[in-house]
């Protein structure tokens, strides 16, 4: 197996070669796989510069660069986790705790608290990027129509016993009154007698018994507890009574945070109860014309959502699975099988996919999950969704960073399974143009590659994102460590299954680009003798990187030598790029023209 140790020898004796021959330093191939002789090759051209190079170039998240020390390329976990701040863990203190546990992106719900407690969470977590060193992405979630909720007035959870009779009104309760429930104005229309109310998704279910005004008389058939801020629908005859209005997808309020977001610098919007397409597109046309490269998430928690799912992936750039409401939409048994043909068509269409609400319930209460809660973060993590979600767990519950350790272990533990199995899956193409589908190939090659010779990391330079994220959507064993120069891809990766994101300044020469990262993972220890290595790269837009590759490939067969051809590289400014010959020989009867 190919060594990053030096050879000295041989790469003198490279240069030497290429000199005499090409009179010019050796090129390797700007993009696809490095061989180990290229990655020699320019580490000794490069080695002047790299004594000079400053650790700090590399901007490693520092809770990775321990996990990658501690555990190696292939055991680093590769499921991203979100968490959810609330009032447990909204302390720099918490935050920490979080980001140390492994936290990849801060998610805050517009739902609750106020504007300037939400601006100072978020200062907050980009002062600790700033100062420790971390790489926490923050994303907020808008309100919506989130109005589909009760308030029984009480702090705390209230029983609701079989046979008890209930009040369902639209009068506001000024605390807590016995048997009584706040709905929203219009919550009963079209609503009848001997319709079922079902609270979050079958905790507790009412039977409709009495319309009364704009309020509704209910008899509790099946027991349960009344959450504060409990979800409900209404169902008859085992199917969704579904509303009358259709609510915006976008508040007054939904914008106002929207614009709040941006400008807090917050790198994901997710977009609760989405019904369409047009809904994701006129959010992005709005940070479009802003020119802010801000990531949009649709949120899947509506009946219309699941109805238009493609179309609504396509024109995102990310998908939650929001279970919580899902759930009270869809009928609890549906909710596994809907989240897995969620997940398998973000991953067709390469979109990361979130799994959220409810993975760890328990937890807000109690310092151990369930045996079914771990089953059920370890079912999300074989499907392979890019992350974990934590909601009430980490905002307001007790255990929060412990939740997250549960996450973490729980999730390192089945993609080892998975890895051990070796389930590969084929994927449907996706790209549409030649450069996209060339970049795809290349993704799905390496990838193959890399499992088949157990390579230990693919390497890959990226601007936007592009390639990495083509690299995630195969799922392989080795980690993917992405270096990019901008900022926003670098928070955006975050959010994607198996990828590093790593700071770093790109320049235009893929050989200095490899020199120098490979050299400073060496330098931190994050990278030793060894270690097998690919390398992908974006940086240089494909259509030049196929121009190059193809000099690449013409430059071994270059005029200089007879037999050569010299029709691929074409001539540039009156010179052939390969060897500085004026004219071609047309020794190779090759179509250029001369
Ligand atoms: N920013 C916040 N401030 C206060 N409480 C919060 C905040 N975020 C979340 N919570 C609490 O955590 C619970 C779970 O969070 P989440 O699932 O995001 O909201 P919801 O229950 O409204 O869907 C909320 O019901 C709320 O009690
Ligand atoms: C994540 C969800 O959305 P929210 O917590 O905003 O209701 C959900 O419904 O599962
Ligand atoms: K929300
Ligand atoms: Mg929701």
């Amino acid at each position: 197996m190919a060594s990053i140790a030096a050879d000295f020898a041989l790469i003198s004796s490279c240069l030497d070669l290429k000199r005499r021959v090409f009179n010019r330093p050796i090129s390797p191939l700007r993009f696809g796989i490095k061989t180990r002789l290229n990655r020699l090759v320019t580490q000794a051209l490069l080695q002047e510069e790299l004594k000079n190079l400053q650790k700090t170039e590399l901007g490693f998240d520092v809770v990775k660069e321990i996990e990658l020390r501690e555990n190696g390329f292939l055991g680093t976990r590769k499921t991203k986790l979100v968490c959810t701040v609330g009032p447990s863990c909204c302390s720099s203190e918490e935050l920490e705790k979080l980001a140390l546990g492994g936290m990849n992106v801060a998610r805050l719900n517009m739902c609750h608290n106020t504007r300037d407690w939400h601006q100072d969470v978020i200062r907050k977590i980009k002062k600790l990027n700033q100062e420790k060193g971390f790489c926490v992405s923050v994303m907020i979630d808008t309100e919506g129509s989130q109005i589909h909720v009760l308030d029984h007035g009480s702090p705390s959870s209230v029983k609701a016993e079989e046979g008890s009779i209930w009040f369902f009104t639209t009068e506001k309760l000024d605390g807590y009154r016995p048997f009584t429930v706040q709905a929203y104005d219009g919550f009963n229309e079209g609503v009848k007698e001997g319709d079922e109310l079902v609270v979050d998704g079958g905790m507790a279910t009412f039977e409709v018994i009495e319309q009364v005004g704009n309020d509704l008389r209910c008899k509790c058939t099946d027991s349960g507890l009344l959450l504060p801020r409990a979800k409900f629908s209404f169902w008859r005859k085992g199917k969704l009574v579904e509303k009358q209005h259709e609510l915006p997808t976008f508040s007054e309020k939904d914008w106002s945070d929207i614009e709040f977001g941006i400008s807090e610098g917050v790198d994901f919007i997710a977009l609760s109860f989405v019904k369409d397409a047009a809904a994701v597109k006129h959010l992005k046309d709005h940070l479009f014309t802003k020119n802010k490269l801000v990531k949009v998430l649709a949120k899947i928690e509506c009946l219309e959502s699941l109805k238009k799912l493609e179309e609504i992936v396509e024109a995102s750039d990310g998908i939650m699975v929001a279970r919580g409401d899902l759930g009270v939409e869809v009928p609890l048994e549906q909710v596994p099988t809907v989240q897995e043909e969620i997940v398998d068509l973000c991953r067709r269409l390469n979109k990361p996919v979130i799994i959220a609400s409810q993975l760890l319930e328990s937890m807000i209460e109690y310092p151990t999950p369930t045996r079914a809660e771990v089953a059920d973060v370890s079912e999300a993590v074989r499907q392979c969704a890019d992350a974990l979600m934590l909601s009430g767990e980490s905002a307001m519950g007790s255990y929060g960073q412990k939740a997250v350790s549960v996450l973490r272990m729980t999730s390192a533990r089945m993609e080892q399974w998975g890895r051990e199995m070796n389930q590969q899956r084929i994927l449907p193409q996706i790209g549409e143009s030649l450069p996209d589908q060339i970049a795809e190939q290349i993704c799905n090659c390496a990838s193959e590659m890399a499992n088949k010779l157990g390579v230990d990391a693919i390497l890959v330079y990226t601007t936007y994102g592009q390639m990495a994220s083509l690299l995630s959507r195969n799922r392989s064993n080795s980690l993917i460590l992405a270096f990019t120069n901008e900022t926003s891809t670098r928070m955006a990766l975050n959010l994607q299954w198996g990828v590093v994101p790593i700071a770093f300044d790109l320049t235009d020469d893929m050989d200095t680009n490899i020199a120098k990262t490979t050299h400073l993972m060496k330098e931190r220890g994050m990278m030793k003798q060894g270690d097998v290595i690919l390398v992908v790269s974006d940086v240089i837009p494909l259509l030049k990187a196929l121009d190059v590759a193809t000099v690449r490939t013409g430059v071994s067969r270059c005029p200089v030598r007879p037999a050569a051809c010299c029709r691929l590289p074409k001539w540039r400014a009156g010179r052939h790029r390969g060897c500085n010959e004026t004219a071609c020989s047309g020794a190779c009867g090759c179509l250029a023209e001369r």
